[in-house]
C-alpha cells in the first residue's frame, strides 16, 4: 500500500501524468545486470548465457533479464562475471563517465554497484575511493570490490567531513549517490516505503545539502561531480541541487544528453527556480524500463582555486627484501608481470593504486589489490588475487563446467592430476578462486565465509 500523503504529493508532481504513473505500479519491476567487462567482453559472455539479450541504452554493459534467468544463482555471479544492479541505477556512473588515470571518489558506496561500475571504466589505471559511512555496510562494500576482481580500488569508512578535511580538491570526478527517501524504489523496496515519512524527507534534504557540501570540497578546478537519488521527492532532488548552486557559484550544471524517457529536472517554485535545473534528469518508472532516479551532472569552474594535489604525500611502499616470499610465488605461478608499490597492513600484501594518497589516521577496509599472506618461507595467495587474475595469467589452471563449480562453490574438494601447487580454478574460462593440487586431490581454498 503507498502511503496516502506519497499519493498526494505525486498527484501534484505529475499533475495529468499522475495515472500513468499509477498504472507503473500494477506492474512487476523490470530486473538487470550489467557485465563486468574488467573480466572480459560481452559478446564472449553472449556465448555462455542465454540472458544478454536486450542492452539498457545508457548503461555500457547493462542488460534486462527475465525472472527466470536466476543469474544470481549461477557461478558467473560468484566469479564476479557480473553485478545485478537495477537499470536505472546504473544512470549515475554512466554520466559521471571516469578514464583510466583518473583520481575519482565515491562517497556514498555501499554496497557497490556504482563503484564497480566506475572501476569498469577505468581500467584498472587511477585510483578509486570507495567510501560507506556505516561498517556493516563498508564490509559489503569491500566484498563486492574484491568479487569483481578490481585492482585499483581505496576502500574507506568515514563520514564525508572528514574526509573533505583529508582530501581537499583531489578529485577529479565524484559520484555523490546520496542517502534518500528511496520514493523511486517503492516496486522493489518494502524497507523504503516504511520508513518513508515528509519529515524523513526534510531530515534526507539536510543530509544531501552537507554531504554536498563535503563532496564540493574535495573536487578539483574543472572536476566534475554527478549527484544522484532514487526518490522523486523534489526538496531532495531539484531542490538539494538548487540551494548548492546559489551557494557555489564556482559550480555550474552541465547538459546531459537525455535518453527516450529521461526528462529534465522540473521547476518548482521557490526552493527550484532556476531555469536551468532542467539540465538535470529525472528517470521515471512509467517512461523507461527501470525505476525512478534523479541525477546531476555538476562541473566545477576550471579557475576555481587548485588544491593539493597529494594531501600528506603519497605511500611509497615497502621494499622487494619485505616482501620476497611473494617474489618467488610470482616466479613459480604467475605469467605477467606486476608494477606498482606494494604495502603491508601486518602479514597481509596489497598491490596499491598508482599514486596511493598516505594512509595513515584513515579508516581503510581495502588499499588496492590484496595479493595473499606472507607466511614464513611461503606465500599464501588472496581470494582477491584469484578473482583479479584472468587464466591466461597464471601456469597452473583447473577449468570446471558449471555442475562442477557448484561442488566447487560449496568447498568440496576435486578430483585432479598434475604438478602439486596452486592452481587458478575457473568456471567456463572465469577465475573463481584457488585450489591447492597435491596427490590427486585439488584441496579447496575458497573462502569459507562465501561457501554456498
Ligand atoms: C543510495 S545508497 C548508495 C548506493 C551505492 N552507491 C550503490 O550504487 O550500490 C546511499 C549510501 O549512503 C550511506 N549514508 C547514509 N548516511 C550517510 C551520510 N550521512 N553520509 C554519507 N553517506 C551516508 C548509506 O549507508 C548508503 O550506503
Amino acid at each position: 500500500m503507498l502511503p496516502e500523503r506519497f499519493l498526494d504529493r505525486m498527484k501534484s508532481l505529475l499533475g495529468e501524468e499522475y495515472t500513468d504513473f499509477l498504472t507503473c505500479y500494477d506492474r512487476p519491476g523490470y530486473q538487470s545486470l550489467r557485465v563486468n567487462l574488467l573480466k572480459g567482453q560481452e559478446k564472449d559472455l553472449a556465448e555462455k548465457v542465454n540472458f544478454l539479450k536486450e542492452a539498457v541504452p545508457w548503461a555500457k554493459g547493462g542488460y534486462y533479464y527475465r525472472s527466470e534467468d536466476k543469474p544470481g544463482r549461477h557461478p558467473f555471479h560468484e566469479a564476479g562475471v557480473y553485478y545485478i544492479q537495477e537499470a536505472s541505477a546504473m544512470a549515475p556512473a554512466a554520466y559521471l563517465a571516469p578514464v583510466p588515470g583518473e583520481r575519482v571518489l565515491d562517497l556514498c558506496a555501499a554496497p557497490g554497484g556504482k563503484s564497480t561500475q566506475l572501476a569498469c571504466a577505468m581500467g584498472g589505471r587511477g585510483i578509486l575511493v570507495c567510501n560507506e559511512i556505516h561498517p556493516q555496510r563498508a564490509k559489503i562494500l569491500s566484498g563486492n570490490i574484491e568479487r569483481m576482481g578490481i585492482e585499483n580500488a581505496l576502500v574507506l569508512n568515514h563520514e564525508p567531513a572528514f574526509l573533505a578535511k583529508r582530501f581537499p580538491a583531489y578529485f577529479d570526478k565524484i559520484l555523490v549517490d546520496a542517502p534518500c527517501s528511496g520514493e523511486g524504489m517503492f516496486r522493489k523496496s518494502q524497507e523504503a516505503l516504511k520508513e518513508w515519512s515528509p519529515e524523513n524527507i526534510t531530515m534526507c534534504a539536510r543530509r544531501q545539502r552537507d554531504i554536498l557540501e563535503s563532496a564540493a570540497a574535495m573536487l578539483r578546478a574543472g572536476g566534475r561531480l554527478v549527484y544522484s537519488t532514487c526518490t522523486f521527492a523534489p526538496e531532495e532532488d531539484e531542490g538539494t541541487i538548487s540551494g548548492f548552486l546559489r551557494e557555489h557559484p564556482e559550480f555550474y550544471l552541465e547538459e546531459a544528453k537525455k535518453y527516450q524517457g529521461m526528462t529534465g529536472g522540473m521547476i518548482l517554485g521557490p526552493k527550484a527556480d532556476m531555469p536551468e535545473i532542467e539540465k538535470a534528469i529525472r528517470l521515471w518508472p512509467h517512461k523507461l524500463k527501470g525505476e525512478g532516479h534523479f541525477l546531476a551532472c555538476l562541473k566545477k569552474e576550471e579557475k576555481s582555486p587548485d588544491g593539493v594535489l597529494s594531501p600528506g604525500g603519497e605511500e611509497k611502499g615497502i621494499s622487494p627484501k619485505e616482501c620476497r616470499e611473494w617474489a618467488e610465488f610470482r616466479e613459480e605461478y604467475l605469467k605477467i608481470p606486476f608494477s606498482g608499490s606494494y604495502i603491508r597492513f601486518g602479514d597481509q600484501l596489497y598491490l596499491i593504486p598508482e599514486k596511493m594518497p598516505l594512509l595513515t589516521g584513515l579508516k581503510v577496509l581495502r588499499p588496492g589489490l590484496h595479493l595473499g599472506t606472507l607466511k614464513k618461507n611461503r606465500f599464501e595467495p588472496a581470494h582477491a588475487l584469484a578473482l583479479f587474475l584472468k587464466p591466461e595469467d597464471v601456469k597452473n589452471t583447473l577449468d570446471l563446467s558449471l555442475a562442477q563449480a557448484e561442488r566447487y562453490l560449496s568447498g568440496q574438494t576435486l578430483p585432479a592430476e598434475g604438478e602439486k601447487g596452486w592452481y587458478l580454478i575457473s568456471v567456463e574460462g572465469y577465475s573463481i578462486g584457488w585450489g591447492k593440487l597435491s596427490g590427486s586431490v585439488m584441496k579447496n581454498h575458497y573462502p569459507k565465509g562465501l561457501r554456498i
